[in-house]
């Protein structure tokens, strides 16, 4: 989108306030009028002044005072009217700009996963904020400064050759070589400001990258190297900046010397022209006037380019996030099945991250309602892939998922993620307190069910000790937590959601056995009546589930239960062998968790 297609665009979200955004540019053409109409008034009563009267006596305040009180009028009216257009401009910008950013925050968490998952969260603030904050700037100096200086460039600088001709040519000609420096500079600079604005991006991107891995910094020691690292940008930034800003300076040095050389033209012109008596004195005034005034125009409109194009990546970035469509969406005819039962079916089902390599290929597996169902296998076998199918994450290349014997397609996005609770193997929690955070699940639970799904996930012990009990903010991402308590809160939401269907995807895998152990019970007590996915790598954590699907490659190459799987002496013996049948090596190799996984095999 070139620069001003994207201007335009950005005047377009006035769209919403069009009655007030008119009522302004009409107010902004009868001020460029009214301040148009106060040189050639002054000159006026120049001419007055020196126009002799046929006594031979000086012209006295009785003959002029009706032209100096039109000229005071006119500017006194200038005055208040650009008073009144400065505030209901700024009324207007400042509304636009929060309906923006909330159009821009609702669109963002509409996104799938899948963008999120390829897009920092702090770019996205950092775009909100920045490309609001370009188009509040854009807007009021539409409204103060580039509308008036559109008006009097293009509507009352060719007007003026009715009033002289001559002089006015010379305010042409000024304007046209102005015109010319500018379009020549921005040429020059066009690339330059582009790759200015790269090392921008690289700067804040180097920046919320290091700010959001401080532990990890710190403690290999990487603050120097990270340091250096943003240094290096800079002076990539300034090296590439440095040129930007010598150009500009050359447009403010031809600004000024074209004003003064106009300024100097029309006086000796001027002073030749009366000398034929082709000019009034009063009319020579009058173009010096209508001189300086276009040029402190056209300084604003050369700042106003300047601006634009410096802020034209930080729009760019915004739109590209506010054009990107939703890859599931609502079909037409989509239902809202209301409470499914949670019959749940995979039917021949792949799907392609990148359209060349399949993550999930020929899947087909069933659940009934309330059966537990666990996915086992390598890393990047697939695993969080098939489930993400399942809530609509992405919707798959080939076959279908149905619920209820329903394609999943075919009910509405909301309906479906209503009967769908996912417990994430990072908890995601607000920083709100541990109400909020459990509301989230069901905004209007009662006392008694936000205890109860406490109960449930072993977690009203931990909240019944903090400081503020439930109305305990618990920081940034739960921070003030232990990894299992926020675990175990985000269990509870799910269960206080109470839906037909719950999807576990690894959440337990970095816990501690003592914890895992409080987890499980929670686990087993979300699990019931409900058909259950469960990502595990702990083969110990899945001994109990109804149905066990080996994944590799992105293919189910084994399924069945527990026993059955282990008897066959296929993959999946063999893992279960690792981790179960040889609790010494595992205690051997891996400390704790061998520990773990040895009380977990004596249990079972
Ligand atoms: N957002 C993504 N973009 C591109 N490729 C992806 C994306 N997410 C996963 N993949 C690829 O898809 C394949 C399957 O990944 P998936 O996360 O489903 O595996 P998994 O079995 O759940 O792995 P893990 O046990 O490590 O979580 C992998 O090869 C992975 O690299």
């Amino acid at each position: 989108m070139s620069v001003f297609s994207l201007y335009w665009r950005v005047l377009g979200e006035l769209r919403g306030h069009a009655k007030l955004a008119y009522g302004l540019v009409v107010a902004n053409l009868v001020l460029a009028a009214a301040q148009f109409a106060e040189p050639m008034l002054f000159g006026k009563i120049i001419d007055l002044m020196t126009h002799e009267q046929p006594n031979g006596a000086p012209v006295g305040l009785r003959e002029i005072w009706p032209t100096v009180a039109a000229w005071a009028g006119f500017g006194l009216f200038s005055i208040v009217a650009a008073m009144a257009v400065g505030l209901n401009a700024d009324r207007l910008a400042h509304r636009c700009r929060l309906v923006v950013m909330a159009r821009y925050f609702d669109h963002v968490l509409n996104l799938p996963l899948s963008f999120h998952a390829n897009v920092h969260s702090g770019r996205l603030l950092q775009s909100m904020l920045e490309g609001a904050s370009a188009m509040f700037s854009l807007w009021l100096s539409f409204f103060r400064e580039n509308c008036a200086s559109f008006i009097a460039l293009f509507i009352l600088l060719p007007a003026t050759l009715f009033y002289n001709w001559r002089l006015a040519s010379l305010l042409i000609v000024m304007v046209g070589i102005f015109y010319l420096v500018t379009a020549l500079v921005l040429r020059r600079t066009d690339a330059l400001q582009a790759l200015v604005e790269r090392h921008n991006a690289a700067l804040a991107s180097h920046a919320g990258d290091a700010f959001g891995n401080v532990p990890v910094v710190q403690s290999f020691t990487r603050v120097h190297n990270e340091s250096q690292a943003l240094r290096r940008i800079s002076d990539d930034l300034l090296a590439a900046q440095l040129p930007v800003l010598s150009w500009w300076a050359v447009v403010v040095v031809a600004s000024r010397a074209s004003a003064t050389m106009t300024v100097l033209a029309i006086f000796l012109y001027g002073a030749r022209l009366h000398s034929e008596g082709l000019v009034t004195v009063g009319e020579i005034v009058t173009f010096i006037n209508f001189a300086t005034m276009l040029i402190g125009r056209l300084e604003q409109a050369v700042g106003f380019v300047n601006f634009l194009f410096a802020q034209s990546a930080r729009l760019r970035e915004f739109y590209t996030t506010l054009d990107t469509r939703p890859m599931v969406d609502d079909h037409p005819n989509a239902i809202d099945p209301g409470r499914l039962l949670g019959a749940v079916a995979f039917e021949g089902v792949s799907y392609s991250y990148d359209a060349k390599r399949m993550a999930v290929r020929n899947v087909s597996f069933s659940a009934e309602p309330g059966e537990t169902i666990a996915l086992v296998g390598s890393t990047g076998s697939g695993k969080s892939t098939t489930l993400g199918l399942l809530h609509r994450i992405f919707d798959p290349v080939e076959g279908r998922v149905t619920i209820d014997g329903r394609d999943i397609r075919d009910i509405q996005l909301d309906a479906l993620r209503r009967n769908i609770g996912v417990v994430f193997q990072e908890p995601m929690l607000f920083a709100r307190s541990i109400e909020e955070n459990l509301r989230i699940g069901k905004t209007d639970a009662s006392s008694a069910e936000i205890e109860a799904a406490l109960e449930l996930a072993q977690a009203k012990d931990f909240v019944s000790r903090q400081s503020n009990g439930l109305e305990t903010v618990i920081g940034e991402r739960g921070r003030s937590l232990s990894g299992g308590e926020r675990q175990r809160l985000s269990i509870a939401r799910a269960l206080l959601k109470d839906p037909p269907i719950m999807v576990f995807d690894e959440a337990t895998s970095a816990l501690d056995a003592t914890t895992e152990r409080q987890i499980q019970k929670a686990l087993a007590a979300a699990t019931k009546g409900r058909t259950t996915f469960v990502i595990a790598h702990r083969l110990a954590t899945v001994r109990n589930a109804d149905r066990i699907l080996v994944f590799d490659h992105g293919e189910i190459v084994e399924s069945g239960s527990f026993d059955d799987l282990v008897k066959k002496g296929g993959r999946f013996a063999t893992l279960a062998a690792a981790q179960l049948l040889t609790p010494e090596s595992d205690r051997a190799d891996s400390g704790e968790g061998g520990r773990a996984i040895a009380t977990l095999g004596e249990s079972l």
